[in-house]
């Protein structure tokens, strides 16, 4: 497995990284298993103060940052300098709130279980390994790693092969900032090479946001060494138009969910499932917005929608939309990669799938909108709970009613009412199904890498 940038507007290889030795591994794990018996010792203040100084360290290099994001995986740069931004303000975040967030909890009267005193105490697990992807490259590392290291935890990281120089970015922040040496490490190592990291004694815990089939070996694997996951998978998210809704804002809001980071987010809106009475007027207004939208350069801050981040990621997503017009389903924009150089793929919408289309039941990470027409709300819930995913969702009505029935009927983690799916570090982050279990983010997202150690006392 190389690891390397290549950047994906130009196809090109820029930048390849040697690969750490199974010895570099080693002494990377035992940097940061030492790191993390200091860091237990050390108060949330000190802690605190060190998060605040790579949060400012962010903010001073964004343009930098959001260039090499950009270069290395294509995303347009406004997007790539707002998620350096996003990453500054969690840290802030869990700087300001980790010491409420994990204060003990006492028993109101410990005489009920024969005690004079009785509470609950948050503390540090060790080492946590995380396994993460290129389409955040910052910021899904980020929301892993400030909560963890608030809490006294160490982490190593293994990034995706494809966003070395963001991975290496991350190895020096944290040291920099003031953090103990070793605080946080990369492990610049291939997907084979993760095994013997679960089953390292020093690593204690593991969280993976990726594919379902990557999200299934390491579970396997942290089960077979009785260590805790949590695993934020994939996600083909419905978002609803019901026929109260305001239709034109609901399709612009459409196209920013399907096209944010290029199409590659977990959490983009993928099926668009509109009520028969607004289904055309939504389809129009909705095609012509995509059809409007500008492909290009992702340097260029006019672009809305860059290249795809691999070569292969395209292969499948085209794959996908062939599999659809080939079972007769309607492309009413987009449907081909244009003739340039780069892995571009564009905007696309498609309708009239038939029910063994696989675009129906797998996720289509890049710019390509599927439409479903729900002849009533009824059906609509059933488009939406038909696939096997449940990261999030989105639902557009104005009636109350409505409102109350898709928020409970909806399997997903998370109903965004007229909007659409964004990850707040204040809001609890994570699915069911197939997208996973456990949460990331907030306070719940926090505990997830701590022991919640109870104490009786005679
Ligand atoms: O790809 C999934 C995560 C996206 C986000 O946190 O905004």
């Amino acid at each position: 497995m190389t690891i390397a940038t290549v950047n994906p507007t130009s196809g090109k290889t820029e930048v390849v990284l040697e690969p750490h030795s199974p010895g570099e591994v080693d002494a990377r794990i035992g940097e940061a298993h030492r790191a993390a018996a200091v860091l237990r010792q050390t108060t949330f203040a000190q802690r605190a103060e060190w998060m605040h100084r790579a949060a400012a360290f962010l903010d001073e290099h964004a343009e930098g940052l959001g260039e090499l994001i950009t270069v290395e995986m294509g995303k347009p740069i406004g997007q790539s300098v707002a998620e350096v931004a996003k990453c500054a303000k969690a840290m802030r975040f869990y700087a300001d709130h980790a010491e409420e967030f994990l204060a003990d909890a006492p028993l109101a009267d410990p005489t009920t279980v024969g005690a004079s005193g009785a509470w609950t105490r948050y503390e540090p697990l060790g080492v946590i390994l995380a396994v993460m992807p290129w389409n955040y490259p910052l910021w899904q590392v980020v929301r892993f790693a400030a909560p963890a290291l608030m809490a006294g935890n160490a982490g190593v990281l293994k990034h995706a092969s494809n966003v070395p120089q963001c991975a290496m970015a991350l190895d020096a922040l944290f040291e920099n900032a003031g953090f103990p040496a070793g605080s946080f490490r990369t492990l610049l190592i291939g997907g084979s090479e993760v095994a013997p990291v679960i089953a390292d004694p020093r690593i204690a815990a593991v969280t993976l946001t990726g594919s379902e089939p990557a999200g299934r070996s390491v579970a396997a694997l942290a089960g077979q060494h009785i260590k805790k996951a949590i695993l934020e998978l994939g996600g083909s998210d419905p978002f609803i138009v019901l026929a109260s809704a305001d239709v034109a804002e609901a399709a612009r809001t459409a196209v920013r969910a399907r096209i944010n980071n290029n199409g590659q987010s977990c959490i983009a809106g993928k099926r668009f499932i509109v009520h028969t009475d607004v289904y055309d007027e939504f389809a129009r207004e909705f095609t012509r917005l995509m059809v409007g939208l500008t492909v290009g350069d992702p340097l260029d801050a006019a672009t809305e929608v860059g290249p795809l981040a691999t070569e292969s990621g395209r292969a499948e997503l085209a794959e996908l939309v062939e599999d659809a017009r080939a079972k007769g389903a309607s492309i009413l924009t987009g449907g081909s990669a244009p003739d340039v150089d780069g892995w571009f793929y564009l905007p696309t919408v498609i309708a009239d799938l038939p029910d063994d289309a696989r675009l129906i039941q797998e996720e289509a990470f890049g710019p390509v909108a599927s439409l479903y027409r729900a002849c009533d709300d009824e059906d609509a819930l059933r488009l939406a709970n038909q696939t096997g995913f449940g990261l999030s969702s989105a639902v557009w009505t104005t009636d109350a009613e409505e409102e109350a029935r898709f928020i409970a009927e909806i399997d997903a983690g998370a109903v965004f009412v007229n909007g659409m799916t964004v990850s707040y570090q204040e809001l609890p982050f994570g699915g069911i199904k197939r997208s996973g279990y456990g949460r990331e983010l907030a306070a719940v997202g926090q505990r997830e890498f701590c022991n919640l150690k109870t104490v009786w006392k005679a």
